[in-house]
């Protein structure tokens, strides 16, 4: 709303700044008696035309009078319109000279008389025409003009061809002007006669004339004549809270004056609508995949089996064996089982026991160490009970784990269907189902194992699954590698889903003062995308794109298509260690703002402690990974809870979205799978750069208030025009009118402060501009350098 109200203000300045609301009245006033003056000696023209004739060549004479209602004037101009010009139809000008009268009168936006005027015209001429031709006899019902194109017309196209063309004529008006079509008028018909005795069609259409328009854009219709036709379907659209006012809005404004002001408001939004529908219809709907329109996405062989095209094997022999040496430890301590149950997963089996009555489940689950002592197996887990289920459940690994390929998981069903914005497949469950998550909901995922228990891996799962799923421009990732060896491969896609810095070499970064910066130019990002919602009236990321598409939202007020951003980051350790609140700080902002907007985290760390993985940062990843890790005190740190020291390795591990822990085995992709992908997606054309981010100055770049002219920002001038302007010394305020990052417009202010063109911080309150305008600045300005 706020948009529009904007929009209408520069409209209405202009209207004022035209005439003045009393000359408009005097204005009004005179057009409407001057209206009336020609209806009354139009109507008096045919009784009195034929003694008023011989008047005409004498009108000095004062000594004679007309018979005209308005004597000599109403003689003459009657003879001028009617006789001379257009016969009947005249009528017209004391209708449209009136009504623009009332708008003037009341103060209405003039903006919806053009249609008024350019409909009255149309119907002049061809009524001048028509009437021109059924009454040649008659002059003064076509009159002169109507008369004179009829005999014009005849000469080349004959009585008929004339005929014919008044005919088409009339089909215009009645199509166009009248929105009637054979379905509107049968749909009319019927609904008069259920109707019977209500208003009929005939009263409603009077105000559509009015408010028609010429471009044959949707106008206010009435709402009686609902057709199908492709006008009239616009109106099917429910109509916004506003809009509902619109239609009484306009057609009682020439009689209630305090309902002009509301119509203004709604009559934007629906040119807003009209305009996006009218775009859509001639260009279809934005498509952010254009530019890149002949991306081919990475095909299944790419990728490989590695041995597990043929399934699980089940070993029955191995399955007997676990369950028997369950049963008999559990017996050893007097715990009965009254039902036992297996199933098998790639990595482990899951044996559900129920136990006969009476049994405490907490034994069970001090018995974890013996049972594995038993089972002579590692990463034995007790789940007691299994949440939802009843039953308690014990993992055992099998001997021969199945490798969970990258491949079948992006071949399943699950994955191909999924309709999510950020899909990620990452491995089986242990009832070898393919589990698939939106990273778009998690919002943000922490990741943590020990060294060499498939972080890296699992970062290539989530990598490749947006890759197979997702365009280049739907979604780019920010690739922060301090080992610089993991991520190395993705370089080459760098032109289709890299995002960067400008002016930085490789888009996947390797040192900390740039991670810094990078954090920072997200947070930047962020408050852009932030800005550009609430521009947009939308609540997240989807509604805004939705919205772009079907282009609702102008381009040249700073929208565009948002493609998602997914900021993933290895080895997460080594940065926190290294530069410590400067990185959490920023990540922990991003965190907890940026789900909205569509900038996701993924970060991964092989030492889960808890200065690396500290309160605030957890506080803000509910979703979160454990590979295996060595202490029960790091598993807590991940997860809250033991468990991930239970884990064999190799990709097993445990997910939690906030509450429940599911296992899973993560899906294997190889370093050459990556390569092969990354080198498919990078032979083919893309943009001319990477996606950049938007700039970052380091703040440490002087912070002083006594700023010299050489030592100012190289956007000062244009800043110190916005803020006199404006007359406002807001920061926000050159942040969002110079698209700068909001430490840079601080500095700004300052360097405004210390120029005296703004005065003192004053808490919440802006700045006090000490510059009236904007030629003052100027001599200011030239003053300073001099
Ligand atoms: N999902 C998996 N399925 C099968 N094997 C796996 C899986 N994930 C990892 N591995 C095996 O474990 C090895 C180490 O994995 P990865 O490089 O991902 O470990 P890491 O945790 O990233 O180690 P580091 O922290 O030292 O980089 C891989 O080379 C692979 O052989």
């Amino acid at each position: 709303m706020a948009k529009k109200k904007r929009k209408t203000t520069p409209t209405q300045k202009r209207a004022h700044k035209g005439l003045s609301r009393q000359n408009k009245v005097i204005l009004g006033s005179l057009l409407i008696l001057l209206s009336l003056a020609l209806f009354f000696s139009f109507v008096s023209f045919y009784f009195t035309w034929q003694d008023d004739q011989s008047l005409l060549t004498e009108f000095a004479d004062r000594n004679r009078s007309a018979r005209n209602l308005l004597n000599k004037f109403g003689a003459g101009v009657s003879h001028f319109f009617m006789y001379r010009g257009f016969g009947l139809a005249s009528f017209a000008f004391p209708i449209l000279l009136g009504l623009t009268g009332l708008y003037l009168f009341l103060g209405m936006p003039l903006r919806g008389l053009v249609g008024k005027w350019v409909w009255g015209l149309v119907l002049l001429i061809w009524t001048s025409v028509t009437l021109g031709f059924f009454g040649a006899a008659q002059p003064l019902l076509g009159g002169l003009v109507g008369y004179e194109i009829n005999d014009f017309l005849q000469d080349y196209t004959g009585k008929i061809g004339v005929f014919l063309l008044v005919l088409f004529g009339l089909t215009i008006i009645l199509v166009r002007l009248f929105k009637l079509t054979p379905e509107g008028v049968t749909g009319n018909l019927k609904r008069l006669k259920d109707k019977l005795g209500g208003p009929t069609p005939a009263t409603a259409a009077v105000p559509e004339s009015i408010t028609d328009l010429p471009s044959g854009s949707d106008p206010d219709e009435d709402p009686e004549f609902e057709s199908p036709d492709p006008y009239t379907h616009k109106k099917d659209i429910p109509p916004l809270e506003g809009e509902q006012e619109t239609v009484p809005a306009e057609v009682a404004a020439p009689e209630e004056e305090l309902q002009i002001e509301v119509s203004s408001g709604p009559e934007e939004s629906e040119e807003t609508e009209l305009l996006a529908r009218k775009l859509v219809e001639d260009f279809g709907e934005f498509d952010p995949t254009l530019e890149l329109s002949n991306y081919k996405f990475p095909h299944l062989d790419l990728l490989d089996s590695h041995g597990a095209g043929g399934g699980i094997t089940i070993n029955q022999e191995e399955l007997e064996e676990n369950k028997n040496k369950i049963v008999d430890t559990l017996r050893n301590y007097k715990i009965g089982i009254a039902q036992i149950k297996a199933t098998i997963g790639p990595t482990v089996t899951l044996y559900e026991i129920v136990p006969d009555a009476g049994i405490r489940i907490s034994k069970i689950k001090n018995l974890e160490d013996d049972i594995a002592l038993s089972l002579a197996a590692l990463g034995i887990r007790i789940i007691a009970p299994i949440p939802g289920k009843g039953t308690i459940g014990i993992e055992v690994p099998n001997k021969n784990p199945t490798v969970v390929s990258m491949r079948t998981v992006i071949a399943s069903k699950k994955f191909q269907n999924a309709e999510m914005q950020l899909p990620i497949a990452f491995g089986k469950t242990i009832s070898n189902e393919t589990f698939v998550v939106d990273l778009a909901k998690m919002p943000h995922l922490l990741m943590a194992g020990a060294t060499g228990q498939g972080k890296s891996v699992g970062l290539n799962a989530i990598l490749t699954s947006l890759l197979y799923k997702k365009h280049p421009a739907e979604v780019k990732f920010v690739l922060v590698d301090p080992k610089k060896v993991e991520l190395t491969l993705y370089n080459k896609i760098e032109r289709h889903f890299l995002a960067k810095l400008p002016n930085s070499e490789d888009a996947i970064i390797t040192d900390n003062t740039k991670v810094i910066h990078t954090l920072n130019s997200l947070c930047i990002e962020m408050d852009h995308r932030y800005e550009l919602l609430k521009a947009a009236l939308v609540r997240n990321i989807k509604e805004y794109n939705v919205k772009f598409r079907a282009r609702k939202l102008n381009p040249n007020d700073g929208h565009r298509y948002l493609p998602y951003i997914v900021l993933v980051i290895d080895e997460f350790a080594d940065l926190i260690m290294s530069a410590g609140k400067e990185v959490e700080t920023p990540i922990a902002r991003l965190a907890q703002l940026a789900r909205a907007i569509g900038i996701h985290l993924v970060i991964a760390t092989q030492r889960p402690s808890v200065n690396v993985i500290t309160g605030l940062i957890k506080a803000n990843f509910p979703a979160r990974i454990a590979f295996r890790v060595t202490s029960k005190i790091d598993s807590r740190t991940i997860l809250d809870t033991q468990g991930a020291d239970q884990l064999i390795g190799r990709g097993d591990m445990l997910f939690t979205q906030g509450n429940e822990l599911i296992r899973l085995q993560c899906a294997f992709v190889d370093t050459p799978e990556v390569a092969k992908i990354t080198e498919y997606i990078g032979s083919q054309r893309g943009y001319p750069d990477a996606h950049l981010l938007p700039e970052y100055e380091d703040e440490d770049s002087g912070t002083g208030i006594d700023y010299s002219i050489e030592e100012r920002d190289a956007m000062f001038r244009e800043a110190a025009e916005v803020i006199v302007a404006a007359q406002q010394g807001s920061a926000s305020l050159i942040q969002r009118k110079l698209k700068l990052g909001y430490n840079r417009a601080g500095r700004i202010i300052d360097q405004l402060e210390a120029a005296g063109i703004v005065g003192p911080f004053e808490g919440s309150k802006a700045r006090q501009v000490m510059i009236p305008d904007l030629t003052t600045l100027h001599e200011f300005l030239k003053n300073e350098t001099q």
